[in-house]
C-alpha cells in the first residue's frame, strides 16, 4: 500500500511538532509521499514584506506578488526544511512542487464570482504519473509542495495543499494501491471543535451532509472533508483524517472516511 500524507499548516508551524512528525513519517514502512502546506507561514513572511493576506472560502487570493511570496516560502524555505530533516532521519527525500516534471498541472480559476488570481486546480487527466512512478520505483519518498503549474501558459499556479494532497492519491490510485491520510493539530473531525475527545470514528457522505448542515464541521474541514470523499470516489482505497503524533499508528486512531 502507498501512503500519501498530507500535514497541515499549523504543525509546519509549530519546529517542535514539525519534528516529531517527521521521525514518524520517516519511520514509515513502504512507499510513501508527503504533501504539506504552511499558510500560516506564508501569511506570515507576507506581512513582514508589507503583503496582506485575504483568504475567500479557505482559499488565498494570490496577486503576483503574492505568488512570489507562496513560491518561496512553500516550494522553497519549508519544502527545502523538510525535505532536508527527512534525509537527516534515513529517509531517501526528494523535494517537488506541481512544475518539476509536469507532476501538477492545473487550470487557473475562473475569476467569476471571486478573482482568486494565480490560483489553480489540478487537472487529473494531466497527472505525471511517470514522473511520480519512475521517482517512487527508485526508492525516492516525494515530498511536494502546494505550487502547481498552468497547463495553458505555464505560470505557477498557488493550489490548495489538501487538493494536491488528493491529486496525488488520486494519480497514484492507478498505479498503487493508495491510502491518503490528513494528518492535522486536532484527533480527527470532532463533534466538538474543542473537545479532543469527541472524534467521530466514520463519517459517509450522508452523515457529512448532516453535520455540515448542523454547522459541526466548517472552515478549513470542509475542504479537507470534500477532497477527502473526491479521493474515495477516483479510487483510493481508504482516507484518514488524523492527529500529526497519530500517523505511525495502527488505525490512526482518527476519523475514517467510508462511501456511503
Ligand atoms: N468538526 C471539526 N473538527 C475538527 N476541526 C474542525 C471542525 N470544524 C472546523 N474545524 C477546523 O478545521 C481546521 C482544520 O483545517 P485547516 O486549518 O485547513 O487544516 P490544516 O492544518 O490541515 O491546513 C481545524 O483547525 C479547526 O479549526
Ligand atoms: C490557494 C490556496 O489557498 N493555497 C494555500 C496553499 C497552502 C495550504 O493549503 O496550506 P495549509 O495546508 O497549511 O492550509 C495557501 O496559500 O494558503
Amino acid at each position: 500500500m502507498l501512503k500519501v500524507v498530507k500535514i497541515g499548516g499549523n504543525v509546519v508551524d509549530n519546529s517542535e511538532k514539525l519534528d516529531r512528525f517527521l521521525q514518524d513519517f520517516a519511520s514509515l514502512e513502504g512507499p510513501k509521499v508527503l504533501v504539506h502546506g504552511g499558510g500560516k507561514i506564508a501569511t506570515t513572511i507576507g506581512k513582514a514584506l508589507g503583503i496582506e493576506t485575504q483568504m475567500i472560502g479557505g482559499r488565498r487570493v494570490t496577486d503576483a506578488e503574492t505568488l512570489k511570496v507562496v513560491t518561496m516560502v512553500y516550494a522553497g524555505l519549508i519544502n527545502k526544511t523538510i525535505v532536508a530533516k527527512l534525509r537527516t532521519a534515513g529517509c531517501n527525500a526528494v523535494g517537488l512542487c506541481g512544475a518539476d516534471g509536469g507532476l501538477i498541472v492545473s487550470r487557473r480559476r475562473n475569476p467569476k464570482p471571486v478573482d482568486y488570481g494565480f490560483v489553480g486546480d489540478p487537472e487529473l487527466k494531466r497527472f505525471g504519473t511517470a514522473t511520480a512512478k519512475t521517482l517512487i520505483d527508485a526508492g525516492y519518498t516525494l515530498v511536494v509542495a502546494p505550487i502547481t503549474v498552468d497547463g495553458a501558459d505555464g505560470s505557477l499556479l498557488n493550489t490548495n495543499a489538501d487538493t494536491v494532497a488528493r491529486t496525488m492519491a488520486v494519480g497514484l490510485s492507478g498505479t498503487f494501491e493508495t491510502e491518503l491520510v490528513y494528518c492535522f493539530e486536532k484527533r480527527g473531525v470532532l463533534m466538538d471543535v474543542d473537545d479532543d475527545r469527541s472524534v467521530i470514528p466514520e463519517i459517509t457522505p450522508a452523515r457529512f451532509a448532516q453535520l455540515r448542515a448542523d454547522g459541526i464541521v466548517a472552515d478549513g474541514m470542509l475542504p479537507k472533508l470534500e477532497n477527502a470523499f473526491d479521493a474515495i470516489e477516483h479510487g483510493v482505497r481508504s482516507v484518514a483524517i488524523c492527529s500529526a503524533d497519530a500517523v505511525a499508528e495502527k488505525g490512526y486512531g482518527g476519523t475514517t472516511l467510508k462511501a456511503d
